[in-house]
């Protein structure tokens, strides 16, 4: 026989006391019928809504399929009858479906990376949280029962997200005192454990630290069947909902909101400070404590509605700078002489949703650099970022270097980044702001052997030069000049089997026992092109693993 299913939460009550209500109305006559259409309506637009939801949320994992059809079909009573739980586990008390997508959001949207969750039951949050959490997040599941890591562990194994999960057994306020002992901190919590607890969860977690500035708590069964708003209300839990979601609406540390989903569930924010006065109780909320401008440093990294291009974007440490600069908010202009690689790349930003446009030009051509400078601000109306990154190199012993190699190089890595450099800043000095980032090389310190290559040092060596002279120059007006000097970095190229000794020496030289990678070089070109770096001028900010130091 099928038990009929218990009101949990105040939508379940709505319709359980609306069914009542329709059966009376129907079962007497002198019911007027208006009211008995309307009780019918309000019968559909309640029971409709969780459906509803359920139907229109994206659909679980196979995982958590299995979770929730496990725990479903589990026989609590018994498990709790033979004494494998301290307690009676009602299977309803897994989040769904619905919740467990919210949760899900939750992490992605505040790309939490640290999650804590306090009452695991059989694991339905805790692996929809696991699945938005990047590779080496991780989640601290706490539960009371034992038996319950035995239940979820084989379905966790089977999930890639699952070893993302730490259960640890025992009393959570345990777990949080050992948590705290060790100076841990996470950046989103989920309280759903016993809940006349919540409140000394919540005190705890707050008074010690364990959520970092803007971090989240969400906390389940807030609304706890209504009982919480209910005048009537009698019983411990509803009463200890009431008084805990009192005590955080009036806490100054976070600001709350609670969603009417299933039984509630409260998001909880902590708020970077204390609003008021600079000084309170001898600390000074100045421009460290807050943040220039009440941003955080990682947001004054940031480069949104920045509009930025890169030349040699084609390929190589110009298709980095131009995933990085895209990545950190700025639209993307690629430029390159090769029209297909440049279209190429564009539609990859785009593909990760980054405004980009592809332009074809030979920089040692002026009438090319003016016109992919007039393009872009045709486009978008303004140039904040210069990546002048476009080089070549040409390999031969100095008493043979031809004239022709020398003014190739030259007319390239020189002469073509001070038109880009001088066109730009024309764009710039009337914007009265922009950033422009050459790129030279560690060529331009040291003299990399065993190859020869004179011309293409010397270029890089004017690079520097041009660059400390514009950066001085013109840094009064709002623009700062700066360079990136590469080491070697490992391109396919250097793969091939000839050139395998050479690989071999330069190795030797690098501290670092290894070549470059692209990717080593995108921090840098986000710091240089964001607000953070606006006190640097004319440097050469040197990336080759030590190279130059031996
Ligand atoms: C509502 S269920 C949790 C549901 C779970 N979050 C999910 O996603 O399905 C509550 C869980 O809290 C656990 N619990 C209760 N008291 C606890 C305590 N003091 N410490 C740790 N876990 C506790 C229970 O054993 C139960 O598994």
């Amino acid at each position: 026989m099928q038990t009929a299913k218990v009101s949990d939460t105040p939508l379940e009550f709505i319709v359980e006391y609306l069914h009542k209500a329709k059966e009376i109305a129907d079962g007497n006559a002198s019911v007027p019928e208006e009211l008995r259409i309307n009780l019918q309506k309000a019968v559909d637009i309640a029971s409709g809504l969780d459906p509803y939801l359920e139907k229109m949320s994206s659909q679980e994992s196979e995982p958590l399929a299995e979770l929730f059809r496990k725990t479903m079909s589990h026989d609590w009573e018994k498990v709790y009858e033979d004494g494998k739980t301290l307690f009676k586990l009602p299977k309803e008390c897994i989040t769904g479906q619905v919740e467990g997508q919210v949760l899900k959001m939750l992490v992605h949207m505040s790309k939490a990376r640290r999650i804590l969750e306090i009452g695991m039951f059989t694991g339905y949050g805790a692996l929809s949280m696991a699945e938005a959490l990047p590779e080496d997040g991780e989640l601290i599941a706490c539960e009371l029962e034992p038996y319950l890591k035995e239940f979820v562990q084989p379905v966790f194994d089977k999930s890639p997200h699952g070893r993302k999960i730490n259960v640890k057994i025992g009393p959570a306020m345990d777990a949080l005192k050992e948590l705290a002992a060790t100076g841990e901190q996470f950046d989103m919590v989920f309280i759903d454990a016993d809940k006349v607890n919540y409140i000394n969860y919540y005190k705890f977690i707050m008074d010690n630290n364990l959520l970092r500035i803007d971090g989240v708590i969400c906390v389940d069964n807030s609304l706890f069947k209504g009982r919480v708003y209910l005048q009537d209300t009698t019983d411990e839990m509803g009463l200890a909902l009431r008084a805990f979601n009192q005590f955080v609406t009036s806490d100054p540390r976070v600001e709350q909101v609670i969603i009417p989903l299933r039984d509630g569930l409260s998001v909880i924010r902590r708020v970077p400070h204390i609003p008021g006065p600079d000084t309170q109780n001898g600390v000074t909320f100045d421009e460290v404590f807050r943040g220039v401008q009440g941003k955080a440093v990682l947001d004054r990294l940031r480069l949104d509605k920045k509009v930025a291009y890169v030349t040699g974007g084609g390929q190589g440490i110009g298709r980095a700078f131009a995933h990085a600069l895209g990545e950190a908010g700025a639209k993307v202009a690629i430029i390159d002489v090769d029209k297909d690689k440049a279209e190429k790349v564009a539609e990859e930003l785009r593909l990760k949703g980054i405004q980009s446009l592809a332009l074809t030009a030979d920089i040692s051509k002026p009438e090319d650099v003016q016109r992919m400078i007039d393009s872009i601000v045709s486009k978008w109306g303004a140039i904040h970022i210069a990546c002048n990154n476009a080089g070549i190199n040409k390999n031969s012993a100095s008493e043979d270097t031809s004239l022709e190699e020398w003014d190739q190089t030259f007319n390239v890595n020189l002469r073509g980044t001070f038109m880009c450099c001088q066109a730009v800043g024309r764009v710039m000095l009337k914007q009265g702001y922009g950033k422009i980032i050459n790129t030279a090389s560690m060529a331009s310190l040291i003299v990399p052997h065993p190859q020869k290559q004179l011309s293409y040092n010397t270029s890089k060596a004017g690079v520097v030069k041009l660059t400390q002279t514009l950066g001085t120059e013109w840094v009064e007006r709002g623009v700062r000049v700066n360079c990136i000097s590469p080491g070697i970095v490992d391109t396919p190229l250097i793969h091939s089997e000839s050139l395998e000794p050479l690989v071999k020496r330069w190795l030797s030289d690098i501290p670092a026992g290894r070549l470059a990678q692209v990717t080593d070089l995108q921090a840098a070109i986000v710091y240089l092109a964001s607000e953070a770096s606006d006190y640097m001028t004319g440097h050469n900010l040197v990336i080759e693993g030590g190279q130059s130091l031996w």
